[in-house]
């Protein structure tokens, strides 16, 4: 990413958020986080508070400390001290597949789909992997299996419509334009309708055709939820963001509306700095 795309004046517009004359709550909150690699140090104390319902991005120059920040707050990182909450709940100690439980989901940033398998087929796995039905269940067909079943089609059938999908249902993954698969990866992630969708990098190595498309289709999925996203594309960061987090050397720079970040003298000079190197 070069530093004339930081400083560009946004073309497109950002969302708005629905005023509210209710205290927001926090949905994700993080606490003097640090997190080591042996004798690396990636983040260095972080807090954060992302309110319910906020689309907020996480920018900064290659090494920032961005991937970490993300894999701590969706708990698939232990952070070596400090503390991360969802929704007031602390994670610390959580296995991933307990954090997932409370509501959360995340897409990944090569994609995670089943290649051989058909796009409904993925989409079928991702509620199954959460309903945790027992093989006896399932062998016996008991009706409680049914129901979920049907609950099942019917969720896939609502994701396949809201993400454009439905057309390509009976296709095999591994066939899909690479802009369709990661469209399939936010659709798998939102298989459990979750409150807080998690997405790395969801627009890396797109076109710009693709991009507009994947940034109408955060919009159109993320009423109801808090979303994060770390993303190198600020266009993408300018359209979706109501707020975002600029990070450089595993330390916080500067937060707040995507405009005012990313024309900071602070944060043109990290991503200047990152250049140089
Ligand atoms: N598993 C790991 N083992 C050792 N060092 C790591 C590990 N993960 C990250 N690091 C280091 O921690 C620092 C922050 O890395 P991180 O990947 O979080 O940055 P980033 O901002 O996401 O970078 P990029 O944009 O290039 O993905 C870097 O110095 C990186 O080399």
């Amino acid at each position: 990413m070069y530093v004339s795309d930081v400083v560009k004046i946004a073309e497109h517009a950002r969302v708005v958020r629905p005023a509210s004359s209710l205290a927001v709550a926090v949905a994700v909150a993080a606490s003097a986080v640090t997190k080591r690699y042996g004798g690396i140090a990636a983040l260095k104390g972080i807090d954060l508070a992302i309110e319910e319902g906020e689309i907020f991005g996480i920018i900064g120059p290659n090494g920032a400390g961005k991937s970490t920040l993300f894999d701590v707050l969706c708990g698939i990182v232990q952070p070596t001290s400090g503390e991360v909450q969802l929704f007031g709940r602390s994670i610390s100690g959580m296995q991933p597949h307990e954090v997932a439980r409370l509501g959360v989901a995340r897409s990944f940033q090569r994609t995670a789909v089943f290649a051989e398998a058909s796009v409904s087929q993925n989409l079928c796995f991702a509620w199954h992997r959460m309903s945790g039905h027992s093989v006896l269940g399932r062998l016996f067909h008991s009706r409680h299996w049914h129901r979920d079943q049907e609950a099942c089609q019917d969720r896939a059938r609502h994701i396949l419509e809201i993400t454009g999908l439905w057309e390509d249902r009976n296709r095999s993954a591994s066939v899909l334009a690479y802009g369709v698969q990661r469209r399939l990866a936010v659709g798998v992630a939102l298989m459990t309708d979750p409150e807080i969708l998690f997405l790395d990098e969801p627009a890396a190595g797109m076109d710009d055709h693709d991009s507009a498309g994947f940034v109408d289709l955060i919009r159109r999925v993320a009423p109801g939820r808090t979303v994060v996203l770390v993303e190198h594309d600020m266009t993408v960061i300018r359209a979706l963001c109501h707020r975002c987090l600029a990070m450089a050397d595993g330390r916080p720079l500067v937060s707040g509306e995507p405009l005012d970040v990313l024309q900071h003298p602070e944060v043109v000079e990290a991503y200047l700095g990152a250049e140089d190197a």
